[in-house]
């Protein structure tokens, strides 16, 4: 079967800045993959050369057999993404967000409104889609997010970081809507997150990512399952124990660089 994602030593650098260096990853269609790390691991520059906004080389990113170099538009037919950053517009109502996209995705006409409609109620927002984004929760936005990027009807859908600054039960909320969709329609969905309870839960396989580099890759009951085997003293290791293995150090104390924390925490303001 053709893997929905392959990332063949992908790199990429800012200046000196070595961001992703050297990343080899397959994602399987219909699953859900987290690309687990703490601030400043590469993360989000990987998901920028898989979407194609940052420029790679041929052979390091091939979306359904597409080469992201090669073959650009067709990849971005493939794709959608909902970054870090907000993307909804708080002048507009929901109904109107996801109208916006779908035109946007170019899609026809006399199928835009049911399409949009489909959207909002895959996500939960039927019922306010005409209220005014403004005046959604943080919770309610990330979903209406969620329903601009399945507009377009992805094949692979790449949420950067979706449940950042959210409370426990808009979380939860969030993550059973991307398990809706995905069962709906088979949709593969690559997730990055620093939240490991989270990806523990959630995530049919992850990477747990450091400097750039993937250091374990696998389910998550297997990861822990490997840890206990090899700490065999009975004790129950959670995934953070296993990013602290193959780091050298928990994902609190890694901390990131300023402007890493700071994207970081002006996502998660603005929607707290
Ligand atoms: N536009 C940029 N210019 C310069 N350096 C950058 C830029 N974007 C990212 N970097 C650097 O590249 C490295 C990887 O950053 P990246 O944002 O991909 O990490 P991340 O794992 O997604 O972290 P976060 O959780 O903060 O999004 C970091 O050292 C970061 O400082």
């Amino acid at each position: 079967m053709t893997n929905a994602l392959t990332c063949d030593g992908l790199r990429y650098s800012f200046g000196d800045t070595l961001a992703v260096a050297g990343l080899d990853l397959s994602v399987t269609q219909g699953e859900i993959f987290g690309l687990l790390g703490p601030n400043g691991a590469g993360k989000t520059t990987a998901i920028r050369c898989v979407t194609t906004l940052l420029p790679v080389q041929p052979g390091m990113v091939r979306v359904f057999d597409r080469d992201a170099a090669e073959d650009r538009m067709a990849v971005r037919r493939l794709l959608g993404y909902v970054p870090q950053q907000l993307s909804a517009d708080a002048r507009l109502t929901g109904r109107e967000n996801v109208s916006l996209f779908a035109r946007v995705f170019d899609i026809p006409r006399r199928e835009r409104a049911a399409r949009v409609e489909q959207a909002l109620e895959a996500v939960g927002l039927t019922d306010v889609a005409d209220r005014m984004a403004a005046t959604f929760s943080g919770g309610m936005i990330r979903r209406l997010e969620l329903a601009q990027a399945l507009v377009s009807a992805p094949r692979l859908l790449m949420l950067d970081e979706p449940t950042i600054g959210l409370d426990p039960i808009a979380r939860t909320s969030v993550w059973e809507h991307i398990q809706a969709v995905r069962a709906a329609t088979g949709m593969t969905v690559l997730v990055t997150t620093h939240y490991m309870d989270e990806a523990d839960q959630y995530c049919d396989r992850v990477a747990l990512m450091h400097q750039g580099l993937i250091r374990a890759m696998g389910a998550p009951g297997e990861l822990t399952a490997e840890l206990r085997e090899r700490r065999g003293d009975g004790s129950a290791p959670t995934l953070e124990d296993v990013f602290r293995e193959v780091a050298g150090s928990g994902l609190d104390e890694e901390g990131g660089k300023f402007r890493d924390v700071r994207r970081t925490r002006n996502t998660a303001r603005r929607l707290g």
